[in-house]
């Protein structure tokens, strides 16, 4: 993806900043040229000329298709327009910019796709109101099975831009170019694997404070958090540093909670504890080096144990084993004042009584479920959200803490701030244990002061950029050892930004 705007507008908010380009002077009919014009110069700058059929719909996204046939042909591409839809006439915009097409507007035939060099995907744009059917279907099933490069104009042609899945048959691009700002189908899985490559080209819409609700997520990236991770101040010592502890599992299952712990001090936490059942306590001594250990007996020896160490923010559930315990734990966990990460089997043991969990979660706690967690915890609440940006907003108020619903496309919310969205997860990272990385990384930040959404939103791109680092065959337990590269190129590229502002600014 080329580095966009870090806004993600819903579909109405696009169309709002439209009317608003509108009362500054350029009109839609500008704004469609531009658009037209920004697929041209991306389909130019990444093919040679060759046949190019672009097939145009019913409404504006047809409208751009024209202006696209007049740029190519203007550039001595051969072009063939496909009308879909031979019985709606086009209007406005889309009815001017097919006036402008000299060239043959063929129907669509059997021979439609025949010597297609590329194809471009004018059908359906972010008005598509319902699945495509019939012809329309048939076509987006022929195109996809084609071979020849796919553009979609704006969004491929069925899917909703609200949305994270496609509405029925939907184009499977290889390249998106769309206009002004991302909407949530460029980025929330299934949707974004339609797309291809996304390039988002400036079409002259003026800057403005959009209305509340236009802005839905950004793009989780270091600006949002620009003092996290710390780098520390050269007086700093490990004390400053905030102290994380981490709770371990059972004998056998010890390892998720240790990968949490090396993770949190990877993530610059100046101690890290590992509070562990005795009878763990020597399989965790035998693997543990930097990280300390603590043994404990029961909830109230737990609770001594996080006070005696003094702890800063706590990790809870990486394959803590579901238990009673284990509920009354987390329970008392959050009746100290510190910052709580929850995760894996802290949630999990909730499932039967989410709501007795969610009624003592504090705005500084951080909650990490997958989608099976997500369910269990919010039943429903994916189901009946537009989205899972909306999905993870609500569960985020309902749980009146950070929120980071895990996947691909990981949403990171909190009560009454616009949610992030993070992009840069490798699928490499589907493995066992880099949810228990993830943990220690935000209970690491966690525990140095970071506020939650910081902690949070730095973790999960500092986990996504272990993953890209590492690529396919990572195993979980490597991510934590590329952190200091990772802090180190982040750090330089923040030197960098500082001293370049300084220079234009004096
Ligand atoms: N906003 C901006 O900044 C800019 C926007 N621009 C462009 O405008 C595009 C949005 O245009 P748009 O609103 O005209 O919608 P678009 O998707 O072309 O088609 C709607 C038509 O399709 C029809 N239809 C829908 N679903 C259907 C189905 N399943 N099967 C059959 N028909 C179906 C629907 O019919 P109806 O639902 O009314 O029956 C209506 O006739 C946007 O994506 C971008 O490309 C740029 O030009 C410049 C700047
Ligand atoms: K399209």
């Amino acid at each position: 993806m080329t580095p966009g705007p870090a806004e993600i507008f819903s579909v109405d908010g696009v169309r709002r900043a439209d009317r608003h380009a509108s009362g500054h002077g350029r009109s839609a009919w500008v704004l469609m040229q531009t658009a037209g014009r920004s697929v041209v110069d991306a389909i130019t700058a990444r093919w040679s000329p060759r046949q190019t059929v672009i097939f145009v719909g019913p409404g504006n996204n047809g409208g751009d298709g024209f202006v696209i046939a007049n740029g190519l042909s203007d550039a001595g591409w051969p072009v063939r327009v496909v009308r879909v839809f031979p019985d709606r006439n086009w209007t406005g915009d889309a009815h001017v910019a097919a006036q402008h097409w000299a060239g043959p507007v063929n129907g669509l035939g059997p021979d439609s796709l025949s010597g297609a060099g590329l194809i471009v995907d004018a059908i359906f744009g972010t008005g598509l109101s319902r699945s495509p059917e019939g012809e329309a279907a048939e076509l987006i099933a022929a195109i996809n099975a084609c071979g020849a490069p796919v553009v979609a104009v704006d969004i491929p042609s069925g899917l909703n831009g609200d949305r994270g899945e496609p509405q029925g048959e939907a184009v499977e691009a290889d390249l998106t170019v769309t206009f002004h700002r991302l909407r949530p189908a460029h980025l929330l899985q299934p949707s974004r694997q339609f797309c291809g490559k996304i390039v988002c080209a400036d079409i002259g819409i003026p800057d403005h404070d959009p209305p509340e609700g236009d802005v839905v997520a950004r793009l989780n990236h270091p600006a949002l958090w620009p003092d996290w991770p710390e780098t520390g101040a050269a007086d700093t010592h490990k004390h400053r540093k905030g102290r994380l502890a981490v709770l371990s599992g059972p004998a056998k299952s010890t390892g998720a909670a240790r990968m949490a712990a090396v993770a949190g001090l990877r993530a610059g936490a100046g101690l890290v504890t590992m509070l562990t059942p005795p009878g763990a306590a020597l399989v965790n001594a035998n693997h543990l080096t930097e990280v300390m250990i603590r043994s404990f007996r029961d909830v109230e020896d737990f609770l001594t144990g996080l006070d005696a160490i003094r702890a800063t923010a706590a990790v809870l559930g990486p394959a803590a084993g579901k238990s009673d315990a284990l509920k009354q734990i987390v329970i008392a966990a959050l009746s100290r004042p510190l910052p709580v990460v929850l995760d894996g089997d802290a949630l999990s043991v909730f499932c039967d009584d989410p709501g007795h969990l969610l009624g003592h979660l504090r705005d500084h706690d951080v909650i990490t479920p997958h989608a099976g967690e997500f369910e269990r915890l919010f039943p429903g609440l994916s189901g009946t959200s537009l989205n899972k940006i909306e999905a993870a907003r609500a569960a985020a108020d309902r749980a009146g803490c950070v929120v980071v619903f895990k996947g691909a496309d990981s949403v990171i919310a909190v009560p009454g701030r616009t949610p992030r969205i993070n992009t840069n997860a490798s699928p490499a990272l589907a493995t066992a244990g880099t949810g228990d990385t993830l943990a220690g990384l935000i209970g690491g930040l966690l525990a140095q002061g970071a506020p939650a959404f910081d902690a949070a939103s730095a973790a999960v791109w500092l986990h996504g950029e272990a993953g890209l680092r590492l690529g396919s065959g990572l195993i979980a337990g490597e991510l934590a050892d590329v952190m200091p590269a990772i802090m180190q190129d982040l750090a330089r590229r923040r030197r960098i930004a500082a001293v370049r502002a300084a220079l234009i600014g004096g």
